[in-house]
């Protein structure tokens, strides 16, 4: 940092800087001469033979000249070796006794020096200087105060009484200055002392934006500070965006990796910024000046925020492999972690981890441990999970039990799952270490959140130990027992709870089982964690469910009793009772006359979890209200209208509607899958249309509370009671454990259409696994929606490459939202050589799928509606292009027109290299009502129709043009 006092300033005498002590009169100009000569001194020992030789001549200007010399000169070097140095005894005696004089320059450049200088250290001098500050703290001005608070943090940490009479003071002179770099400079100390408070912050984010002169490394400080205390201001931020990105050239290594890392910190995807930075460290050959340390903060901080830049994962790739030797405990974890998450292909880097981690496990600190183990099975290719660092990290963590925290615990036990789960059999004495960890989890030793819950659960169900799963669960988590859910700094934007997905694993498996009695314990459980008395309800219709699914006559109707005793019961309930030919809930069940104690449990306001899914509870509510018993097609209608009126609903109605409607009236399908439930829109609608020849939807849902409102609301009462509870089957879980079910119950070739509507980035896999099992028949049809937005970039190469699809890709709208354009893929699948077999890989392509997974997390943090504008069309546009690139492009798109009040859309062929027309319409859904959007079905052909062979598979020409019925 370049001195504030130049030689020249000190020369202008009472024109020059403000005084450094106090003194009666104007200083003779022999002291003055000192000053400058001390300046002029280069080297220690000549500084400290000037100090000797006149010393006895200094007054305190000198001696604050003299000691603000020597870290500029030091170079480093420890003043250890002055130790007995009588020039250096004799200043620091007058270092003490001058302080008392000094006024605020003085003291300022005493701080700075002494913070600066090696090997020296004196807590009651700095004292006494902080004491000083304090009173003469009403005349510093605003760069003394940021020079004293920068560099006397770590006395102040312990004298929080002079920094709060510091920081009020000082913080509104620096605020008022307008010098960005004193700014900095403060935010930097007080995040550093950790004393970063947010009203504070918020005055020097405010001082900063009114701020025209950025330095680079002030910018990267600034931002240090705002991210290590957690203070983000999302207008700065923005500003600073902006202006390191133009003054990107002056950044050095140090700044770049500070830069990105405070962004990552906060969570500030700023697309443009990370671009900039990683193609300014590749291009300017920076990286190859990175310390590990930096070099594993950036690549962190791109796996933070999800950008898997690829040159710059090669690029590091490349100094991973050259500086291995150099990388400490925490460097392997960090890059371990980052090329996990961007899920890069990346062999080679994790075989250079592994050689130097293998071995020295033993030095990592636990949660390194668990952090590399973490690495290791979510990396890519999945035979990084055969890396023996697992057998090894075993074998250390078997006699530390003891030690391991409640989220190691819950870690450790999924990492072994998982790892079970890609290797096809267990690490061995992972069996050992898990009857330990169990031990600890009973005794309740350890305590588990909701989350640590969840990920236990599934763990033990997925390593064949269900017993040991439901265990746990009744005897530390159920009957209010499992600890609040939610943890301390806890950031996300929506809200998750562990609760619900432990559910689900055990509610997946008491299904299987047709285990009636535990699956009612668990909708029970569930009742009671809802504030909402409709979902409360919903939930105890599921309880009546599966005593009926299970045969169970006098259960449904001791189930129906309690629920009339708490009144929970609603139109569905009826339906239900209904069924066992109960027509009058109230008139014709005695209430119970004990009331069940899980069902008298009610929280006494509504979860995090709850309120995330406002949206769902509305469409229960809704549908409820205005849906009419018997009447499908008024329950799709209700659901539109929240989907049109209300808020964005994630469902694939209006013109995508017209494209499933299409295909089913190809393909008649027998048995459809569906991946993503959601509110049982698409099954539903679908098992209308099959139910007409017999056919079947079984649709696979991960979450619990929608499951809940399709089975209640549309499955069991609407659908049930218009005759199609036969119709649709809802397969609870994840499609990783679901699709084996659907196969043990459906078995081999047994699916002829799919749906794929789940998260996109993930079709890919689950169609090769529905390859992989033989799931699918002869001749199938994959639908997918959602392909352009948020994006399923691989899925469509994989569809669009690999010789037995035979696909269109449909141009389209988001449903209850025409702005956003999407895609949808229909593709007809043909056994063949190819069958089973991964396309070429195309690096490019991780890009998109991470820009995907960004934008489907922003969806759901917020809606789809709110992404429309430009983030969103230049994603749309980026993935387009690189797909014309690879010479795929739309082949179809669908066309709306308003007719009598109601929405018709129809599929139109595009023509050779035609693209799309650009929406600019009307919203449809300022004109209509839910149940008013029509399909228009036949008048296309579909690519695929043409593989089959003969037609054969076709069951009806495509030829006559019929509107299909309902919403
Ligand atoms: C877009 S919504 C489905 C909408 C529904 N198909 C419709 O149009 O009415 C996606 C749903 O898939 C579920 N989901 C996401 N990934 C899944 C997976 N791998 N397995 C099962 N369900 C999944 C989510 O919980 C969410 O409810």
């Amino acid at each position: 940092m370049t001195s504030f006092y130049s030689a020249k300033i000190w020369q202008e005498g009472k024109r020059g800087p403000p005084p450094i002590f106090a003194s009666i009169g104007v200083r003779h100009p022999f002291q003055i001469q000192l000053d400058i000569a001390l300046r002029e001194q280069e080297t220690l020992p000549s500084l400290f033979d000037l100090i000797g030789q006149e010393i006895e001549h200094f007054d305190a200007g000198n001696t604050v000249i003299a000691v603000a010399q020597i870290p500029k000169v030091s170079q480093d070097q420890s003043l250890e070796v002055f130790r007995e140095n009588r020039a250096w005894q004799e200043l620091q005696r007058r270092m003490h006794s001058s302080v008392a004089r000094l006024e605020p320059r003085g003291l300022s450049m005493l701080a700075y020096a002494l913070a600066r200088m090696k090997g020296f250290e004196d807590p009651v001098l700095l004292t006494a200087v902080l004491d000083r500050s304090v009173t003469k703290m009403p005349d510093f001005g605003p760069t003394d105060a940021a020079k004293l608070l920068c560099k006397s943090r770590l006395q102040i940490r312990e004298r929080s009484d002079l920094w709060v009479a510091l920081s009020k003071e000082a913080a509104r002179k620096i605020c008022d200055s307008g010098r960005f770099i004193d700014i900095s400079m403060t935010a930097w100390a007080f995040a550093k002392a950790g004393q970063a408070e947010r009203i504070l912050f918020g005055q020097l984010a405010s001082a900063a934006l009114q701020c025209n002169d950025l330095p680079p490394h002030t910018i990267a400080n600034l931002c240090w500070a705002f991210a290590k205390s957690k203070n983000s201001n999302k207008d700065l931020f923005d500003m600073l965006a902006k202006r390191s990105i133009e003054a990107h050239r002056s950044f050095d290594r140090q700044s770049v990796s500070n830069l990105v890392w405070a962004f990552a910190t906060l969570d500030v995807c700023h697309e443009e910024l990370f671009a900039v930075f990683a193609n300014y460290t590749i291009d300017s050959g920076l990286w190859r000046q990175f310390s590990p340390q930096m070099a594993s903060n950036m690549l962190w901080a791109y796996g933070k925020v999800g950008i898997a830049h690829m040159r710059l994962f090669d690029t590091f790739a490349e100094y991973v492999a050259l500086n291995i030797e150099s990388f400490d405990n925490q460097n392997l974890a960090n890059s371990a972690w980052a090329y996990a998450t961007t899920q890069l292909p990346s062999q080679q880097v994790f075989d250079v981890l592994t050689k130097r981690a293998c071995g020295r496990l033993s030095t990592f600190r636990l949660d390194e441990l668990c952090g590399i183990m973490w690495a290791y099975v979510r990396a890519k290719p999945e035979s990084v999970a055969f890396s023996h660092i697992f057998e090894e990290s075993v074998q250390l963590l078997l006699p530390r039990v003891q030690s391991l925290d409640s989220q190691s615990v819950a870690n450790v036990i999924w990492i072994l799952a998982t790892c079970q789960q890609l290797r096809q059999q267990a690490v061995p004495q992972a069996r050992e270490l898990v009857d330990s960890l169990m031990v600890a989890l009973l005794d309740l030793r350890i305590r588990l959140d909701s989350e640590g819950a969840a990920q236990v659960v599934w763990s033990l169900w997925r390593m064949g130990r269900f017993h040991d799963a439901w265990i746990l669960f009744v005897r530390t988590l159920s009957d209010g027992r499992h600890p609040e859910h939610g943890k301390t700094g806890y950031t996300k934007k929506h809200a998750v709870d562990g609760r619900q997905r432990y559910y689900q694993t055990l509610l997946m498996e008491t299904e299987k089982r047709g285990d009636v009695q535990k699956q009612v314990f668990l909708w029970k459980q569930m009742a009671a964690d809802f504030f909402s008395r409709n979902l409360r309800t919903a939930c105890l219709n599921c309880a009546v469910m599966a005593y009926l699914n299970g045969g169970d006559q006098d259960g449904a109707r001791e189930m129906l009793r309690q629920m009339v005793r708490t009144k929970l019961f609603n139109q569905v309930t009826g339906s239900l009772a209904a069924r066992m030919g109960i027509r009058n809930l109230e008139a014709e069940l005695e209430p119970a006359e004990i009331l069940d104690i899980t069902i008298r449990r009610r929280p006494n306001c509504q979860s995090r979890y709850e309120d995330f899914h406002y949206k769902e509870a509305s469409v229960l509510e809704t549908v409820v209200r205005e849906a009419r018993a018997g009447d499908v097609t008024s329950v799709h209608a209700a659901i539109e209208n929240v989907g049109l009126k209300e808020v964005w609903l994630k469902i694939a109605g209006g013109e995508k509607a017209c494209v499933i409607d299409n295909v089913i009236a190809k393909q008649r399908p027998k048995l459809i899958l569906e991946f993503g439930t959601y509110v049982g829109y698409t099954s539903t609608r679908m098992a209308l249309q099959v139910d007409a020849w017999g056919g079947k939807v079984v649709t696979m849902e991960m979450d619990p509370v929608n499951v809940t409102s399709l089975k209640e609301v549309e499955a069991r009462n609407h659908i049930e009671m218009a005759g199609l509870s036969h119709a649709v089957m809802v397969q609870l879980g994840h499609s990783d454990d679901a699709v084996q079910m659907v196969l043990e119950k459906f078995g081999a070739h047994s699916v002829d259409m799919v749906f794929m509507d789940q998260r996109g980035t993930a079709f890919h896999d689950d169609l090769k696994t529905l390859e992989r099992l033989n799931l699918m028949a002869e001749n199938a049809v994959v639908i997918a929606d959602n392909v352009l937005k948020p994006g399923a970039p691989y899925h469509v190469w994989r569809i669009s490459t690999l010789p037995h699809y035979a696909t269109d890709i449909i141009d389209l709208r988001e449903f209850g939202s025409a702005p956003v354009e999407d895609w949808m893929t229909v593709s007809w699948v043909r056994f063949g050589p190819s069958y089973g077999q991964l396309p070429q890989e195309v690096r490019q392509l991780n890009e998109l799928a991470r820009e995907s997974d960004r934008f489907r997390l922003k969806a759901m943090a917020t809606s789809m509606k709110d992404l429309v504008g430009d983030p969103l069309d230049d994603f749309a546009k980026k993935f387009t292009d690189e797909f014309i690139q690879l010479g795929i492009r739309t082949s179809m798109y669908v066309r709306t027109d308003i007719i009598d009040g109601c929405a018709v859309s129809r599929l139109v062929r595009l023509g050779a290299g035609e693209s799309p027309p650009v929406w600019a319409g009307e919203d449809p859904r300022d004109e209509i009502q839910g149940g008013q959007w029509r399909g228009v079905v036949g008048g296309v052909q579909f690519a695929g129709e043409a593989l089959a062979p003969g037609g054969g598979y076709m069951r009806e020409p495509p030829s006559r043009m019929t509107i299909a019925p309902g919403g």
